[in-house]
């Protein structure tokens, strides 16, 4: 696990600039065996798509300049999810769709507006850590962690501004 507070300056404008701009879906997703509902917006960007504002292409280059000899490639794909509120969240669930199942990987995760805890625990419960990202912060999950660990974004009654994830990763893991 990586994690470097406001990494990115001028995090407010990307965040309302992909608001606005991204074409956000309710989404579904496989989650162990099941496909089940996700409350929160997303949209998948795939390594030929275009990514929505010029500075996230900044952000996987630097990235990838630092993370792509220890990862042995880069990063080419964009997940963004966008929690509007409190009751939008993700349960427990490690990136284990293709080759992530198997293999060790990262995960780099762009957190942008009101930050909302990650929490990791190992496989299947223990204590859990707990990382609140938002603003610019960005958090870098490696090695073992989706086959050995998982993470979620819980709810909160806490009145709570939106948040948008983007989730950088290599092909074929999600
Ligand atoms: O909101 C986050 O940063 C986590 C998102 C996540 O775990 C996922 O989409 O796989
Ligand atoms: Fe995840």
């Amino acid at each position: 696990m990586d994690t470097l507070p406001t990494w990115i300056a001028g995090s407010e404008d990307l965040f309302s600039h992909l608001v606005t701009t991204v074409p956000w879906r309710a989404e579904r997703r496989q989650m162990y065996d099941r496909v089940v509902d996700v409350p929160r917006l997303a949209c998948f960007y795939e390594r030929s798509d275009p990514l929505p504002h010029p500075l996230l292409n900044e952000v996987r280059g630097a990235l990838n300049d630092h993370y792509a000899s220890e990862l042995g490639e880069p990063f080419v794909t964009a997940g963004m999810c966008y929690y509007r509120d409190g009751a939008d969240s993700v349960a427990w669930h490690g990136d284990r769709i293709g080759r992530s199942k198997t293999e060790d990987t990262m995960v780099a995760i762009l957190s942008l507006g009101e930050a909302r805890p990650l929490l990791l625990r190992p496989n299947g419960g223990g204590r859990s850590l707990r990382f609140p990202i938002g603003h610019g912060d960005l958090l870098v999950m490696g090695g073992s962690c989706q086959r050995t660990w998982e993470h979620c974004v819980p709810k909160t009654a806490r009145p709570v501004g939106p948040r948008i994830s983007i989730q950088f990763r290599p092909r074929d893991v999600r």
